[in-house]
């Protein structure tokens, strides 16, 4: 659905070169939600921005629906580009015109008759759950709402995709929750792809199908969150997966049993239907192994449950290999710490 392939942008500062992406390549499939995550100055913004060609990147292509968009002259890139809506963290709306009238407005632009946008808005506002408010102005409503004007409004020309710049970065959290939730319904109801910049892994882990993590304008690790997630190669990314409390805790655990003795300790992942069954109990009676939990997580990442348990197994090094050997070949993910 979205390719972005060798993509570079430099922004000239004082005659200066600022390198800002440095030769990114992803692959967005159609009706995904896909994350990418960085810290601050890590090009994220940028990168979004130029999926649509608010940037135009200095080299490198950028295809959306099969559509090469670096290639367009100006008439047909504003066509393309009411195939893409966006968000913004600050919202962007018209301050002098109501919630029905911002919504209103890229239809207007795009000279749909009138009938058409009134009907059009109706089911936008209904959609974000906004109803009772369409006459209300921006400054008479909450941060949250504000930002379902902007979900509405980027929905208005029906496009295949929705770009989100840190659109949950300046609410609360319950908020964030709720707009999170929005997107994922209309993901699933629109069947649009979402592509959304953040600096949160909790963003990641709530929403999206797949993640790239972006630093110095590289992208330095990108896959399914559930991959990303439970096995993190690149320190940057493991610094994100630590924002999130769980894996800290069994770090920190790891950390002191390790340094109490010589044991054999080892992480198992346990994913999707493995995380509610009694796989762990069954494989250390056939083997004649005692165990010891001492750290355990049970959590979900969109749709997917998942848990990781610290264990200490207790036998002769024939027992515990035969252990291990046992629990990956029930589908576990056992890796000795
Ligand atoms: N318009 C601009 N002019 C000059 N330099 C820019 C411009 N926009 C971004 N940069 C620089 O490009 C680099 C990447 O910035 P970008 O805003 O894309 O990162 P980011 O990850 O979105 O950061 P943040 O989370 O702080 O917004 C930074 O070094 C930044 O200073």
């Amino acid at each position: 659905m979205i390719l972005l392939q060798n993509l570079y942008k430099d922004y000239q500062v004082n005659g200066k070169l600022v390198p800002a992406l440095r030769g990114i390549d992803l692959s967005i499939e159609k009706g995904e939600i896909f994350g990418v995550i960085g810290h601050s100055g890590a090009g994220k913004s940028t990168l979004i921005r130029c999926i649509n060609l608010l940037e135009r990147p200095t080299s490198g292509s950028v295809v959306v629906d099969g559509v090469d968009l670096t290639a367009l002259e100006d008439r047909k890139l504003q066509e393309q580009r009411r195939q893409i809506g966006m968000i913004f963290q600050h919202f962007n709306l018209l301050s002098s015109a109501t919630v029905a009238e911002n919504v209103a407005f890229p239809l207007k632009l795009a000279k749909r008759p009138k009938a058409e946008i009134e009907r059009k808005v109706s089911e936008l506002l209904s959609l974000v759950g906004l109803e009772g408010h369409r006459n209300k102005y921006p400054a008479q409503l909450s941060g949250g709402q504000k930002q379902r004007v902007g979900i509405a409004r980027a929905l208005a020309n029906d496009p295949k995709v929705l770009l989100c710049d840190e659109a949950t970065s300046a609410l609360d959290p319950q908020i964030t929750n709720s707009i999170l939730a929005l997107l994922r319904d209309i993901n699933r109801k629109l069947g649009i792809t979402i592509v959304l910049i953040t600096h949160e892994m909790h963003v990641i882990r709530s929403i999206c199908d797949g993640v790239g993590v972006i630093d110095g304008g590289r992208i330095v690790e990108s896959g399914k969150v559930v991959d990303v997630f439970l096995k993190p190669q690149h320190p940057t990314t493991r610094e994100f997966v630590e924002q999130v409390a769980d894996s800290v805790e069994l770090r920190e655990t790891v950390a002191h049993e390790k340094s109490s003795g010589d044991r054999i300790i080892v992480r198992i992942t346990f994913l999707g239907e493995q995380t509610y069954r009694p796989i762990l109990f069954q494989t250390m009676m056939e083997t004649g192994t005692s165990f010891n939990i001492l750290q355990g997580t049970i959590s979900r990442m969109k749709d997917t449950p998942y848990g990781q348990l610290v264990v200490e197994l207790d036998g002769d090094a024939q027992q515990v290999n035969s252990t291990i050997e046992a629990l990956r070949l029930r589908g576990l993910d056992v890796e000795v710490i």
